[in-house]
């Protein structure tokens, strides 16, 4: 089966001519991990990028307390797993899989022959680090100096701007999130995003519709945690 469409949708090798995005797609190995699966834990050696065909993965770390941050949640036309494979060190995060996850496998020495041999391919993973640099900066900021109802605000907007679609009310954050998941991305408590999600609803800034939330002034909700 061809993966070269897929490859093609994926932001990091949309540069790659058709051959290229054909003989890729010939490396590719495809896993399935069931909902709630350990792909891979933090600290394992990392052999492969991974690519989201379909499902959702929960980029995460865990104390040893049990406690969880969620970093990213990822679906399809995504990768992820790429650090390990530049710098030789160990992963640096958990990958679990939300629900039922179809992925694709390269493998490091596959991956490293396009980034030494394709300089488009190079230049698009430096644009994702970036993006992934700039996010984690942002993390910074926000557990230094905000507090948990701004720092809900501004992962529900995120949520939006990345995985969310316009609906007939307002925008609809895509992924069905638990409060506790929630709580998880944001690094504050759930009982804290009970709180403030409940505000809001009162305030008639957002809704929730089939488990998933609709921001239905995003404008407003942004000003009010400014
Ligand atoms: N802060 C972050 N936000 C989003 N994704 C991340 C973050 N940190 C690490 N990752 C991804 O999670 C992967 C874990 O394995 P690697 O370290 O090989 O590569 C990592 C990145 O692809």
């Amino acid at each position: 089966m061809s993966y070269a469409q897929l490859l093609a949708e994926i932001p990091m090798f949309e540069s790659l001519g058709r051959e290229d995005l054909e003989t890729m797609s010939s490396l590719l190995q495809p896993r399935r991990f069931a909902r709630g699966e350990v792909i891979f834990h933090r600290g394992d050696v990392g052999t492969a990028l991974f690519i989201i065909r379909r499902g959702q993965v929960a980029i995460r770390l865990s104390s040893s307390e049990g406690r969880e941050i969620t970093l990213a949640l990822l679906d399809r036309g995504d990768a992820f797993g790429e650090l390990s494979l530049l710098d030789g060190e160990s992963r640096s995060t958990d990958a679990m899989a939300r629900e039922e996850a179809h992925l694709l496998t390269l493998q490091r020495d596959d991956f490293r022959r396009y980034l030494e041999t394709r300089p488009q391919v190079s230049l698009a993973l430096l644009a994702n680090m970036s993006r992934l640099v700039r996010r984690t900066t942002q993390l910074v900021y926000d557990s230094a100096f905000l507090d948990a109802r701004s720092r809900l605000v501004r992962v529900l907007l995120e949520l939006a701007k990345t995985q969310g679609r316009q609906g007939p009310e307002g925008l609809v954050i895509t992924p069905k999130l638990t409060q506790s998941e929630l709580a998880n991305l944001c690094g504050v408590t759930r009982e804290s995003v009970n709180k403030w999600l409940r505000y809001y609803v009162r305030e008639g800034m957002l809704s929730f519709e089939g488990g998933q939330i609709v921001l239905l002034q995003p404008e407003r909700l942004g000003q009010d945690a400014e």
